[in-house]
């Protein structure tokens, strides 16, 4: 029997020719017809026999490893898709709407034409879903739409012609989740969502529940959230929820505090989406990354409030918490959606589940690096199946792009905005010259795959935290996650932005150059 393609090491493909073999094709890889010689052909009780089998085993355990992470990798994507379609309704659904009263209005017009030679074209606001003449107006703005001229008539309108772009990405052949429509009528591209326009959230009705988390082991802490909770009950009647040992802690202080309420274990705890309307964090930037852990779900809108040292994604000022939570709950609120990436741990020696029932969430990274090993890393990285590179150093930084200005800064990584979707890919200490950071689209599948080779396993954490062990054959897969983490702005997503890195950061700080001194002439 001809053995199947194995290295030294056990692995049966080299990182570009598993990079040609997508999902599907990692079928053609499962040597059924070896696998059915072994059990076909009894076993001869020599080593060589053994070797082979346990060999083929271990091909068995990869081909099926590949179908789970071919499993994930759809799974993720059937829910962007599934969010985009439905953004893309929602959008057609205005737009019909616009240009239903847009043709009604038209008519109209038209009966006033019939008395007016100089025929008026008419733009359809679709901001606004309005009609208004355009020659009264000073040109054609992006977001009009131009309706079409009637037959024969010497207005300047031409009649634009419509037409479709769609886009697919690599890695799967089932391409029925790949095409998008970017551009819909009349030849104005658009694109279905830009998610860097500042969103602004608006109460329907008002806000009920609240719960404050906290940093623990401050004083200070403690403090203002006995105090935020005794104004938010008293002056605002609303119901407030802490963690359970707050509750305790909060008991201890009063008897008074046994109207705030809590959970009792963790299916409460999966919960408590569908009980609060708004999250106040009292701390730094942990205690967002703590707030943004409990939800695996959707997570209401978080308000942080700064008693931290750093506090990036904390806008809010502890000291004028009344005001800000009166127009917060009053709203509308700016706030920044910041992604999240879910992650999850892929074992060699998984059959075909995944070791992680639920996926990893994380706002800001998952990191992968060599722990307490003193050997170089060594990550194999794909990108929705295609070979991307080989780490070679202390590790690989997966970022979303609000974690662009924690770990993934210090390591090198661009800052990004942090409502830009994308994925950063930013090497720990790459022991190579060229080895420069680089951004993927929001809509990848990457995988970090520790080889069969590997001189020592690697470590995952996730947002700094939860440390497991990647053994050799065992793999990360990372995709942008369904539901991201609505933080409220103090002005706006930019503004906050860049008040926190030069605030936080101190970026590109530089005395002014003096105005004495030479010139040109
Ligand atoms: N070398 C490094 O810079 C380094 C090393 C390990 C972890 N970290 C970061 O620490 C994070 C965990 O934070 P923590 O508060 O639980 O741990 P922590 O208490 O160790 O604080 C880490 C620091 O990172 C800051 N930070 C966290 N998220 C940030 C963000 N999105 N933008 C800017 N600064 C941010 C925090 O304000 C804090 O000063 C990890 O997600 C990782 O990004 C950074
Ligand atoms: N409610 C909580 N329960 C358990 N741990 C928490 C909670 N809130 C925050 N933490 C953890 O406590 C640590 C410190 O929190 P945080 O970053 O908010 O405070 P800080 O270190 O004073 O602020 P900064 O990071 O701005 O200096 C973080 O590792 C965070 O994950």
């Amino acid at each position: 029997m001809a053995p199947s393609k194995l290295n030294s090491s056990g692995n049966t493909s080299m990182p570009c020719s598993q990079a040609e073999n997508g999902f599907v094709n990692s079928f053609s890889l499962f040597p059924e017809k070896v696998v059915q010689e072994l059990l076909q052909s009894p076993v001869q009780g020599s080593d060589d026999h053994l070797i082979e089998f346990s060999e083929a085993l271990r091909t068995v355990a990869k081909a099926l490893r590949l179908v789970a992470e071919g499993k994930a990798s759809a799974q993720a994507e059937a829910a962007e898709w599934k969010r985009k379609y439905e953004l893309e309704r929602d959008r057609n659904l205005k737009f019909e709407h616009a240009e239903k009263s847009c043709i009604e209005h038209q008519a109209e017009h038209e009966d006033v034409r019939t008395n007016n030679p100089a025929k008026q074209p008419v733009l359809c606001n679709e901001a606004n879903g309005q009609s208004e003449k355009c020659c009264s107006r000073n040109g054609i703005c992006s977001h009009e739409v131009l309706r079409d001229g009637t037959p024969g008539s010497d207005s300047k309108m031409v009649k634009k012609a419509s037409f479709k772009l769609s886009w697919f990405s690599k890695g799967d052949q089932s391409d029925q989740y790949k095409h998008d429509i970017v551009s819909f009528e009349r030849g104005n591209i658009t694109t279905a969502e830009r998610s860097s326009k500042q969103i602004s959230l608006k109460w329907e009705s008002c806000p009920q529940t609240v719960l404050i988390l906290t940093k623990p082991n401050s004083v200070s802490v403690q403090i203002l959230c006995a105090e935020m909770i005794r104004w938010l009950s008293q002056q605002k009647n609303l119901h407030i929820y802490v963690e359970p040992h707050v509750r305790v802690e909060l008991l201890t202080e009063s008897s008074h505090f046994n109207f705030v309420e809590t959970w009792n274990d963790d299916k409460e705890l999966l919960r408590l989406h569908t009980k609060v309307d708004l999250v106040v964090t009292l701390g730094g930037d942990g205690t967002v990354l703590w707030a943004a852990s409990m939800f695996k779900g959707p997570v209401p809108p978080i308000v942080p409030f700064s008693l931290g040292s750093l506090g990036f994604m904390t806008p809010f000022y502890s000291e004028q918490y009344k005001e800000c939570l009166e127009s917060i709950l009053k709203g509308p609120i700016s706030i920044t959606l910041r992604h999240r990436l879910q992650c999850h741990v892929i074992r060699d020696a998984a059959k075909n589940e995944y070791e992680t029932e639920e996926p990893i969430l994380v706002l800001n990274e998952v990191t992968i690096d060599r722990g307490i090993s003193s050997f170089l890393t060594n990550l194999e990285c794909y990108c929705d199946n295609s070979f991307v590179t080989c780490v070679q150093g202390d590790g690989l930084i997966l970022s979303t792009t609000s974690g662009s200005t924690a770990y993934s800064l210090a390591a090198g990584g661009s800052m990004v905005h942090p409502q830009v979707p994308g994925i950063l890919f930013t090497p720990i200490c790459p022991h190579s010259l060229s080895f420069r950071p680089l951004i993927f689209p929001e809509h990848v599948t990457l995988r970090v795959q520790v080889p069969f080779n590997s001189r020592s396993p690697a470590w995952a954490s996730f947002d700094g935290k939860d440390r497991k062990q990647l053994a050799p054959g065992d793999a990360l897969v990372c995709s942008m996650a369904p539901w991201p983490v609505p933080t409220a702005c103090l002005d706006d997503s930019t503004n906050d932005f860049l008040r926190s890195i030069h605030e936080g950061l101190h970026w590109n700080l530089r005395k002014t150059q003096s105005f004495d001194g030479p010139r040109e002439t």
